[in-house]
């Protein structure tokens, strides 16, 4: 079992959040994600996508409800644990979440840092090996030339490419996609989602990436879950996603649009 390669990566089981203020954002919610998937996360906005990756990491406490990581519990972790577990998630975020100020290649050695404030990466000095791990991110996305470019020197796609880098910079088994390509130009979305599935498909790296149009979700992903309202309400393939699902999935008076 242990060398399988159909072994999960991750297990969520009865995932329940209820925010401060008594918001329901996920009810029992259970799947499981196997090593090398690419698994896309779909539902109307509002409907717990967000909340359900930061679960997976910690960035947001469940109220209830086991996460597995690689056979460690990630719900029952120490903050030590969860430091070592956070180290092998690395994270994008649809807003980027760059240090506008610092440079590209700040930004991406940020990533050695787990987790850590990315303020830190201004006091900490990195070694000659981080520094060349950072520039060969920043070959595999294109964009080592702006290497010394303020990160806020860069177009939207360009910043995504560095938020891809330093992710990778983490050398992560395992990415969360938080809506990578919403806040981007339409025609920018395959360079950002081809990059996702380059380092699925060749290294390997287990991605969670929720989306909003199904046409990403159909070219990109090899297995979906859809929210509704917190709840699971789909578990399959991007084929299985026909008229009665869709209407499921996104509520009656939703139309295909992609
Ligand atoms: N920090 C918070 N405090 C209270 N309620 C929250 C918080 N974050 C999210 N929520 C609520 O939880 C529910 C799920 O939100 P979440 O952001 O997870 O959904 P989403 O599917 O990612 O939506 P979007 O696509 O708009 O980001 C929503 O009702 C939202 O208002």
């Amino acid at each position: 079992m242990e060398h399988s390669p159909q072994k999960n990566l991750l297990e969520v089981k009865n995932l329940t959040k209820v925010y401060e203020g008594g918001v329901k954002a996920l009810t029992d919610v259970n799947f499981n994600v196997k090593k090398g998937e690419f698994l896309a996360v779909i539902g109307l906005s509002g409907s717990g996508k967000s909340t359900l990756l930061r679960c997976i990491n910690r960035l947001v406490d469940p109220t209830s409800g086991t996460i597995i990581f690689n056979g460690q519990s990630v719900t029952g972790a120490t903050d030590e644990e969860l430091r070592m577990i956070r180290r092998k998630i690395g994270m994008v975020f649809q807003h980027f979440n760059l240090v506008s100020r610092s440079s590209v290649l700040t930004n991406v050695l940020s990533g050695r840092l787990g987790y850590a404030n990315p303020a830190w990466s201004l006091i900490n000095r990195f070694s000659d090996e981080d520094i060349k791990f950072a520039i060969h991110q920043l070959e595999r996305v294109g964009i080592a030339d702006k290497a010394n470019y303020r990160a806020d020197e860069l177009s939207g796609g360009q910043q995504q490419r560095v938020g891809v880098a330093r992710a990778l910079m983490q050398d992560p088994e395992m990415i969360l996609a938080d809506e990578p390509v919403a806040s981007l130009d339409p025609v920018l979305a395959h360079s950002i989602m081809q990059y996702l599935e380059e380092i699925n498909k060749k290294d390997g790296v287990t991605v969670l990436c929720s989306l909003h149009f199904l046409d990403l979700v159909h070219r990109y992903s090899d297995r979906v879950i859809a929210l509704n309202n917190g709840q699971l309400v789909f578990d399959g393939l991007p084929k299985e996603i026909d008229d009665n699902k869709f209407k499921e999935i996104y509520g009656k008076d939703a139309e295909r649009v992609g």
